[in-house]
This record gives C-alpha cells, sequence and structure tokens, in this order.
C-alpha cells in the first residue's frame, strides 16, 4: 500500500508545483495522485520520505538500514543521487541542471521514453519532462521500494497519441540501486516506442573505463551526429580521450564501470537489449570532466500490442 511520511508537507508541495507551472496539464495529474496516495494511507513507510528537493520541487528520500540513500524527482521520475553507506554519491548531476519543472533534469537517471532519439519528437522523449506519481511504497526486508507511475496526458498526446501506463520501481539495498521499468499498452491500438536509462556517473574522465562491449555491433555518432557509423567494437575496454556518442546493440546483461575515482561499478541489466556511452567532451567544457553517461537502451523498437506490456530492469552496484 502507497505509504509516504511528510503527509503535512506534501499540500504545500503540491500547491507550489500547481503555482509554479504554467503548463497545468502537465502537472495536475500528479499532484492529485500524490495527494490522494498521502491522504489516503495511513502512511509511514519506513526508509522513505517525501520532501521538497531544489525549485521546490517533491522529491523522495530513501534510506535503507544500511546507511544508502538515493533521492528521486517526481518531476522526471528521476533519480538524482544514489549514495552507498560512506557518504559517496555515484551518480552526477550537471551544474548546468535546472529544477524549475519546465526543462528536464540534467543528470542522475533521466528516462528516455517514447523515443530514444533522435526522432519524429522531442530529442530522448516527453517522459523525463512531465511529473510521475507515486503509486505504492514498501519496506520489504528492510530495503525501502518505491513505485512511481506516468500515464498519457493531454501534453503527452500531442506528441504521442496513444495511451499508456508506466510503472517504475526503485529498490534501494546496502551497495545496490535496482529499477524495473514497466510499460502498458492501454489503448486500442498497437504502438512501438524506444527507450533508455540515461545514466550520469560521476566519474574522473580521464581514468573512466568501460568493460564488456567488446564485439558488439556500433553505431557511433562520434564523426557526423546526423549520419551514425556503423562498426564493430574491437577494444575490450573502451575509455574517453576524447567526444564519445555511441550506441552500442545488442550488448550484453552485465558491464562494468570503473569511475575513475577508485570505485567498480556493475550495471546489470534484463531485457535491456542496448547500450549507450555518452561523454560530451568540450561541447560541455564546464563538467565533461567529471562524468560518463553509461546508458541502457531499447534502441531497436519494441512494439506492444492493447493490453500487452514490457518490462527491463537494471541494477547498479558497487563492488
Ligand atoms: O539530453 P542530454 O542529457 O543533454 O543528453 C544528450 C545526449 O544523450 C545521449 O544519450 C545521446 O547519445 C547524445 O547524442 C545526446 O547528445
Amino acid at each position: 500500500m502507497a505509504s509516504i511520511s511528510m503527509a503535512a508537507s506534501l499540500s504545500s508541495v503540491t500547491n507550489l508545483k500547481l503555482h509554479c507551472c504554467p503548463n497545468y496539464n502537465r502537472f495536475s495529474t500528479v499532484s492529485m495522485r500524490v495527494s490522494a496516495s498521502i491522504d489516503g494511507a495511513a502512511i509511514s513507510t519506513q526508509g522513505i520520505k517525501l520532501t521538497e528537493g531544489l525549485g521546490n520541487l517533491p522529491k523522495v528520500v530513501l534510506t535503507s538500514p544500511h546507511g544508502s540513500e538515493a533521492e528521486v524527482y517526481l518531476f522526471g521520475g528521476c533519480v538524482t543521487s544514489w549514495r552507498i553507506p560512506n557518504g559517496k554519491d555515484l551518480l552526477f548531476v550537471r551544474p548546468d541542471a535546472v529544477f524549475n519543472g519546465q526543462k528536464p533534469i540534467s543528470g542522475g537517471i533521466p528516462h528516455c521514453f517514447p523515443q530514444f532519439g533522435p526522432g519524429k519528437i522531442q530529442q530522448h522523449g516527453f517522459a523525463r519532462n512531465m511529473n510521475w506519481s507515486v503509486v505504492d511504497s514498501e519496506s520489504i526486508e528492510g530495503k525501502p521500494v518505491l513505485t512511481l507511475e506516468l500515464k498519457d496526458t493531454p501534453y503527452s498526446r500531442a506528441m504521442w497519441d496513444y495511451s499508456f501506463q508506466a510503472l517504475y520501481k526503485i529498490i534501494l539495498d546496502s551497495n545496490s540501486l535496482s529499477t524495473e521499468l514497466t510499460v502498458t499498452n492501454t489503448d486500442k491500438k498497437a504502438f512501438s516506442f524506444s527507450t533508455a536509462l540515461h545514466t550520469y556517473f560521476r566519474g574522473l574522465i580521464n581514468g573512466v573505463a568501460v568493460t564488456g562491449l567488446k564485439g558488439c555491433k556500433t553505431l557511433s555518432k562520434e564523426l557526423d551526429p546526423k549520419n551514425p557509423q556503423e562498426g564493430t567494437e574491437e577494444r575490450d575496454v573502451v575509455i574517453f580521450p576524447g567526444f564519445v556518442d555511441c550506441v552500442y546493440l545488442d550488448a550484453p546483461n552485465e558491464l562494468l564501470l570503473e569511475n575513475g575515482l577508485g570505485d567498480i561499478i556493475f550495471v546489470k541489466n534484463t531485457n535491456w537489449s542496448d547500450a549507450v556511452l555518452w561523454n560530451p567532451h568540450l561541447q560541455m567544457e564546464a563538467s565533461y570532466k567529471d562524468f560518463v553517461c553509461v546508458e541502457n537502451a531499447k534502441i531497436t523498437e519494441v512494439q506492444l500490442q492493447p493490453e500487452q506490456s514490457w518490462t527491463a530492469t537494471q541494477q547498479l552496484s558497487v563492488a
């Protein structure tokens, strides 16, 4: 059952959101749903707390009994922070990120849905640009588990005219952060989509190394972003001496990321068939040295008939 603490502060969060956002449709559904889940439940899930984040946006903080912590903004359903028990944040939010409910949050784990892009609609789709609602929160064997939901609204319908439901379950453990994304076709007609978890990892780019992609087919945007070049990854270990923007098709279920700061992060997945590596190098002079994006993706489109669902999981864990 949905349970969130800090019920008293929620209405002010809701009011602020409605007040500050000119695009009412984008926010109203979420605000009301969150209110309902707070008011309607007897509410207090250990390790899960709703609070105000930057720009007064609603933020859920997950804390495990072991001392790990994650922060999730309802705007974009975006995990912005994942701290392991010694306090280090393994995710990265760009210094140019804005928290105004207007632009996607540039950092953490933004969603790309229903399009990875480029394509017919806005780059990376609209899911990172809308408010998700809390539909459940649980404590399972001490682990905080939060489930968010996104459904179509007039805002999304104007770009992509389908009825859908996306459920995003976030599970925090002592040394791991897992997510499960389920997309269901709630329309009467079939649709197809591409998607990704555009994870920004904190790193020292000169020391960043990604292992596990050797042999994958690649689509590299490095020479000409408009015409990705096909190839095959020949390296055991991918490093980042310059601009990198590459899709890896049929990537393995486990990659290993050394972040150059002394951490080894396992990036495991089920059903995210592809991967993307991205570092903008001098295109983002102020921050490129401090992060790398290692993204689980589904570039080849998923097609769903009415009532069908697609599920993929990601598990990030430290050695
Ligand atoms: O939208 P953001 O967070 O700035 O990320 C943009 C980048 O995202 C990457 O996933 C793409 O491969 C790049 O082509 C793109 O430039």
